[in-house]
């Protein structure tokens, strides 16, 4: 009998009892063996549920039961999270999560920890919710350098704003929407501010690079500046505003990552990625470019890769599975952002717009004016040519001088 314990009852953590307990016959025959949930954790009583009787709150219950295998860490956070998976696995306990917090804080040293105590730390769910990426980038491709990683990765801001631009619903209420739908962190501030989707990034690259790219190491910026005007001239010059994250391998040995909206041209396949869709898109030497599409947060999604770690573990007790990357020191594996080059889209506000185009377009050189409905001499917006982020920024220094940046966007 193998023996599974779940820590966390909340939107992931009940969507992998039900998953699991559903669909437990089946799993039974996958891993060889016959399987259960022995034990749920978690601070509040839940005397409703129909799995009542295997709620406990002492921690070393788990810990210290030699029949509980595998543990789900669906708690989050990277308190409480981080002391119970160390203990765990120093224990010999296999960890799966879908806490990617935690993982792009302490992955490295987490997955050292694991090796070492001969059992695994698996994340599946940690990025794209129900989307395997984290399996197909360390196995299926693992033949390939993989020279860029870009997609959506958040579910909520994703959600948000396709109800912007779809429903010309106000950010608020989407955001309260997400919520609802259990998709956005405990503090939402993680989600539309970016921190999350830097997060899975961060994740991403460090296992196709090899080394730990930590959140303070990439440039982020979130949804929360987004106006309706932005979409509205975004969709007159033939694009739709997504929040990106990306990892890009660089000549020489570093990479380029950085999490900020873009415009995302309407040709893109991540430009029709609704709702709370996410989509990955990978790019290796071999492959070429692969497509990674499915729902990216949501209990049931999310669960479906958490229990499709549980299944891995228990299949492979004490086998450790070869999903690892070394911790990093070097400050400067990540490049400055402002060094790469980039086209942005800029709305600029000021008493006779109109009068700056000719100084506009002598500091950029080819640029393309948008247009949009109702546009008054006041508002000019505009995309520049590609180039140096740092020069752009210097010009757009400059043109603050005489006009408010009202907005400012990179190109997809
Ligand atoms: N929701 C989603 O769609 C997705 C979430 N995730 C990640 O999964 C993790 C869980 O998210 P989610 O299920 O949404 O969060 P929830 O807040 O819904 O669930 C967390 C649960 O853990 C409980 N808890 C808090 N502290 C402890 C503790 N010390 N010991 C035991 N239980 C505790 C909470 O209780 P209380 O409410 O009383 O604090 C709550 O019931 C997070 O890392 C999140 O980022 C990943 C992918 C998708
Ligand atoms: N809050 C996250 C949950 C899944 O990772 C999101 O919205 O994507």
């Amino acid at each position: 009998m193998c023996k599974v314990a779940v820590i966390g009852y909340g939107v992931v953590g009940s969507g992998t009892v039900e998953l699991f307990m559903k669909n437990r016959e089946s799993i039974s025959k996958k891993v060889g063996k016959e399987c259960d949930i022995k034990y749920i954790l978690d601070l509040r009583d839940f005397p409703d549920s129909p799995f009542a009787d295997k709620m406990i709150k002492d921690f070393n219950i788990i810990l210290n039961d030699a029949e509980v295998e595998v543990v789900a860490e669906v708690v989050g956070g990277t308190t409480f999270a981080y002391d119970y998976t160390k203990k765990l696995l120093e224990h010999g306990k296999s960890v799966v999560t879908s806490n990617k917090a935690l993982v792009a804080e302490k992955g490295a040293e987490l997955l050292k920890i694991a090796r070492e105590h001969n059992c695994n730390y698996l994340f599946e769910a940690s990025v794209g919710g129900g989307i395997p990426i984290i399996r197909p980038l360390n196995k299926c491709l693992a033949g390939n350098e993989i020279l860029q990683i870009s997609g959506i990765l958040n579910g909520t801001t994703n959600f948000i704003l396709t109800k912007m631009i779809k429903e010309q619903m106000s950010f608020d209420d989407a955001l309260k929407m997400a919520q609802k739908l259990g998709y956005a962190e405990a503090d939402p501030t993680a989600d539309v501010e970016g921190e999350d989707a830097c997060r899975k990034i961060c994740i991403l690259g460090s296992l196709a690079y090899g080394k730990h790219i930590y959140p303070e190491m990439v440039h982020c910026s979130g949804i929360t500046k987004i106006t309706l005007d932005d979409v509205e001239y975004a969709a007159n010059a033939g694009y739709v505003i997504k929040l990106i994250g990306s990892v890009k391998k660089l000549d020489d040995g570093r990479v380029n990552a950085i999490v900020c909206p873009r415009l995302v041209p309407k040709s893109n396949l991540l430009a029709s990625v609704d709702d709370v869709y996410n989509a990955i898109s990978v790019t290796g030497d071999g492959v070429g470019d692969v497509m990674f599409y499915g729902q990216g947060a949501g209990k049931l999604p999310t669960a479906s890769a958490v229990v499709g770690d549980i299944i891995d573990c228990l299949k492979h007790h004490h086998r450790v599975l070869a999903l690892t990357w070394e911790d990093c020191d070097d400050k400067n594996f990540v490049a400055p952002y402002k060094d790469m080059d980039v086209s942005m889209y800029v709305r600029i506000k000021a008493e006779n717009a109109e009068a700056l185009k000719s100084s506009i377009s002598e500091m950029f050189g080819k640029l393309m004016y948008i247009e949009r409905s109702g546009r008054t001499e006041n508002e000019l917006a505009f995309i520049t040519p590609n180039m140096k982020e740092a020069d752009i920024d210097a010009n757009l220094t400059i043109l603050s001088h005489s006009a408010e940046i009202a907005s400012k966007i990179r190109i997809y």
